[in-house]
């Protein structure tokens, strides 16, 4: 598989054949919560090609998850060629969200599913009503997913765990066929053999199919080996995007949570000693109206 990950330092070249591949490709991107503040990110830059499997770690508070919001296009962020996902701008081409190409599956007890809108998980229904309630499901794909996730059908979506609830909210997610999928911690709940399960299904996935996972996470166990490309985010700066085999702590040492430990605690210490200032973004040379947010 040819599948590579650049970033801020990358080389442009991946970034030429990743316009073509119809990967991800984010350029110079600037975004703010509040103009008032300095800027999330700023001139940010990230590309990440078919069959990737990249996992994206930082500290609390770092940016993975407006990132990942950015990418399905949750957030308008400039222009239609800042953010394109799939040869699409994330923000502007609805078409990408409503066909199942691009799906984010975050933290909340939500989950958009294609032209119906954010459906809620909690409420006196079943999860059959919730699953077989999704239009266009291919019905081979949906038995593999329930029987994967362990869901039983007759589930009261009031009356379920958290674990059992993810677990529906996860089979949603997954029922169309996706290019890119974009999770934001969604394993948290889950039991570790229904979370090795998915992982294994998730590999699968990006292997026959090419498509795209970027996978926000703090849970590092058994990721080593199934993740292919690694990215990672310090205050809104891609401080590493590369393959996982190319980490060279990674050749030394022991584990990826001692690795992103090190990385992590480093970064704590570089603070304490040297606050990090960013410009704000009405003094910025490149602020302008475009780049204010818009929320989803
Ligand atoms: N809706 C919002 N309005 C204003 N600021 C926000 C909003 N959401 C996040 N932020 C700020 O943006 C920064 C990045 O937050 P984000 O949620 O992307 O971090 P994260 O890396 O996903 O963190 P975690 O590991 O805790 O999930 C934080 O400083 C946070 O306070």
């Amino acid at each position: 598989m040819n599948s590579s990950l650049s970033g801020n330092g990358g080389s442009t070249t991946m970034a030429a054949e990743n316009e073509d591949s119809c990967g991800i490709r984010v350029t110079g991107m600037q975004f703010s919560y509040d103009v008032q503040q300095p800027p999330l990110f700023l001139d940010f830059n990230l590309n990440v090609s078919p069959g990737s499997r990249c996992l994206l770690v930082g500290a609390n508070g770092s940016g993975k998850t407006t990132l990942l919001k950015i990418l399905a296009g949750k957030h308008m962020v400039g222009g239609r060629d800042v953010v394109r996902v799939l040869s699409g701008s994330a923000f502007h081409d609805t078409q990408l969200v409503c066909s199942g190409d691009l799906a984010y599956l975050g933290g909340s007890w939500s989950k958009n599913v294609g032209s119906a809108g954010e459906i809620p998980l909690q409420g006196d229904f079943s999860a059959e009503h919730m699953i077989f309630g999704v239009e266009g499901a291919d019905p081979e794909r949906r038995d593999k997913l329930i029987e994967l996730l362990d869901i039983d059908l007759q589930w009261r979506m009031h009356k379920v765990s958290d674990g059992q609830r993810r677990r529906v909210q996860i089979c949603l997610g997954l029922l169309h066929p996706y290019k890119v999928l974009l999770l934001d911690e969604v394993t948290v709940d889950l039991d570790v053999v229904t979370r090795m399960d998915l992982l294994d299904f998730f590999k699968e996935e990006c292997e026959q199919r090419e498509a795209i996972i970027v996978y926000a996470t703090h849970i590092f166990d058994g990721l080593e080996t199934w993740a292919t490309h690694l990215a990672y985010i310090q205050d809104g700066e891609l401080r590493r995007a590369e393959k996982i085999s190319n980490v060279k702590e990674l050749k030394s040492s022991t584990n990826l949570l001692s690795v992103v430990e090190a990385w992590l605690r480093a970064e704590t210490k570089l603070e304490k000693k040297n606050p990090v200032q960013k410009t704000s973004v009405a003094s910025s040379p490149f602020f302008s109206s475009r780049h204010m947010a818009y929320y989803r």
